[in-house]
């Protein structure tokens, strides 16, 4: 779980140390005019054995809608989860929330952008998962309607035959579908859309539009959103430092993510 600040004096009165040492660490100084794009798992929630066992904190809440203020609402979640399990998560805290990679989108104004419903033609993988599972209990299958997951995080040995049976279904979908690999987990949904398309998505629309877009983000399809970010002028920041990425900036956890999620607020440098 994040080190939440015990106080805000002590935060205020570490602050200008604190931004030296994010000058001397190459990160990006906030300026009012950041769109900001938060993946989740990961990155704002510490990665946990199962789905539904992600310990939400409840400060969470707390600083989203203080970003969503000092940004004028140009913050949006971009994740792999479905709008509505977010919303659950997240006491529906956030109007701009992106879910399944991409795939599903709402807007600020609360205008929900989703493709046609193509989840009988997962039925055959679905099956197939459901099966893979019953016989292995370290398998889980979580179905996200339009896109369906294979997570093997509690039996990582799994996941050679895990992978094996996805492509093989994935190659008969056609080319439709595709296969996203995360941590420890196998996806697959209507191809077409990812993390990157819907980045561009918010961006062409108020109040995102016209802004400079930062997105954090740990995983392998965070990638996509660091590549669309960085050709739209923006900064990508990795949190985890284990393997190459596209982006331009890293912080090492989940808590020092939210440490400098927390300053953004009282130091964003305004428009000139
Ligand atoms: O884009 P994200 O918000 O990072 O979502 C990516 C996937 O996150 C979830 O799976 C991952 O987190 C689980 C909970 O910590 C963990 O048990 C699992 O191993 C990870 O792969 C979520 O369940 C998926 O639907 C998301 O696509």
């Amino acid at each position: 779980m994040p080190n939440w600040p015990r106080s805000s004096q002590t935060v205020n009165s570490r602050a200008s140390t604190e931004l030296s040492d994010e000058r001397a660490a190459g990160l990006p100084t906030p300026r009012a005019d950041w769109a900001l794009f938060l993946d989740f798992d990961g990155t704002l929630v510490e990665i946990a054995e199962h789905p539904e066992a992600v310990h939400v904190p409840a400060q969470l809440i707390g600083l989203l809608d203080a970003l969503v203020q000092s940004l004028d609402g140009a913050v949006a979640i971009v994740s792999g989860r479905p709008l509505e399990g977010l919303d659950a998560l997240l006491g529906g805290a956030l109007p701009a929330v992106a879910g399944l990679h991409g795939l599903e989108r709402r807007s600020l104004g609360g205008q929900i952008h989703r493709p046609a419903d193509r989840r009988a033609e997962l039925d055959g993988l679905r099956q197939a998962l459901e099966a893979f599972a019953g016989e292995h209990p370290g398998a889980h299958v979580e179905d996200k309607g339009n896109a369906i997951a294979l997570h093997y995080r509690r039996d990582p040995a799994l996941e050679r035959p895990a992978r094996a049976l996805v492509e093989h279904h994935c190659e008969s979908l056609g080319e439709s579908f595709r296969l996203q690999s995360g941590k420890q987990v196998l996806e697959v949904g209507p191809a077409g859309h990812d993390k990157g398309t819907v980045i561009e998505a918010f961006m062409a629309e108020p109040p995102f539009h016209g802004r400079i877009p930062v997105c954090l983000g740990d995983d392998v399809t965070d990638e996509d959103a660091f590549a669309a970010v960085n050709r739209l002028g923006g900064h990508s920041i990795r949190i985890g430092t284990d393997r190459p990425t596209a982006a331009s900036h890293a912080l090492a956890s989940v808590n020092e993510a939210y440490q400098w999620l927390n300053r953004l607020p009282r130091h964003l440098r305004p428009i000139q």
